[in-house]
């Protein structure tokens, strides 16, 4: 039986490392009972641990795991997934719906190596998904319909924002939501860094930052004003802003993210392009 009493399909998470932990807990969160989530690990340690933190089941193996699912969700790095394809390709359930979180590997991989007419959809989560505060984009593969689809967004309704792409898109959507958090890190080490060196504790540096980040990115989601606009009203003219934000342009920090994202979207592609030379 792949349909559980909640009328959601049993769902099967193989790999449970960051993001396969983000997908066991917004099922939970989504309302799946833990008796009806299996999580598969290469990691005996990491199974056990996310048994004991959730509940869910994690000692069978890939193929075990898939045989009662209707819900298949692959979060293994993208090396992986061929094997992992390959391994669970005979044993999916008839009309499981097989969901694929890993960075670039395209629909018509898993399209090949699944038995013919399988329901495929591509997500590019993020990791503030862990806090219900993500960004997900998703992308249907050949078979996969808008039911399809609609139970993709029920099972990360948990995770944060998430919106419908075409898979051509999901490079880009990579490069920005995907990769996007460490870009943000990255700002918030470095404002907490330049706090520290100016005097402030590390702690105090460190709470200002986030809080700052975190209430610039609530305004503009708010507001919906364009950044600019925002940024100008921080902006007194001839004030401490202008000052700092010049530095900014000076040291081609603008340029930077856009170089950071380029780079991020062309290994996503070179990710795809690998695997489907191994296809
Ligand atoms: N971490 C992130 O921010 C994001 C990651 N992704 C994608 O999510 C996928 C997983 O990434 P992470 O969770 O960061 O990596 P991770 O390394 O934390 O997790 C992968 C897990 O898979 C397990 N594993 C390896 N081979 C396995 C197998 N054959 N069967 C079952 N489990 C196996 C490993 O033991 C590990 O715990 C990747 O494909 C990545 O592209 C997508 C968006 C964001
Ligand atoms: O770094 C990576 O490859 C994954 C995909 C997007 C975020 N993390």
């Amino acid at each position: 039986m792949t349909q559980t009493t909640t009328g959601q399909p049993r769902a099967a998470v193989l790999g449970g490392g960051v993001m396969g932990e983000a997908l066991v807990s917004a099922l939970l969160t989504a309302g799946w009972d833990m008796d009806d989530v299996a999580v598969t690990e290469r990691s005996a340690i990491r199974a056990n641990e996310l048994s004991t933190r959730y509940g869910v089941r994690s000692a069978d193996p890939n193929p075990k795991a898939v045989r009662s699912a209707g819900l298949v969700l692959i979060s293994v790095k993208p090396q992986v997934v061929p094997e992992v394809l390959a391994e669970i390709a005979g044993a999916l359930a008839p009309g499981a719906l097989v969901v694929s979180v890993a960075a670039g590997v395209p629909l018509a991989v898993y399209e090949r190596a699944l038995p013919e007419g399988t329901p495929v959809v591509r997500v590019m989560p993020n990791t503030p998904a862990l806090v219900g505060k993500g960004a997900s984009a998703i992308a249907p593969g050949r078979h996969a319909t808008d039911e399809h689809l609609a139970l993709v967004e029920r099972a990360l309704a948990a995770t944060g924002l998430v919106v419908r792409v075409q898979e051509k898109e999901l490079d880009a959507v990579t490069a920005i939501s995907g990769s996007g958090p460490a870009y943000a890190f990255y700002l918030i080490d470095a404002m907490a860094e330049a706090g520290v060196l100016l005097g402030l504790t590390r702690d105090l540096a460190t709470r200002l930052a986030v809080a700052t980040v975190e209430g610039s990115a609530a305004l503009a989601a708010q507001t919906g004003d364009h950044p600019v606009v925002l940024r100008e009203r921080v902006s007194s003219p001839g004030g401490t802003t202008v000052a700092g934000v010049a530095e900014l342009d000076a040291h081609g920090v603008r340029a930077g993210v856009v170089a950071a994202a380029r780079a991020a979207h062309d290994r996503s592609r070179e990710l795809g392009e690998a695997a489907r030379a191994r296809d």
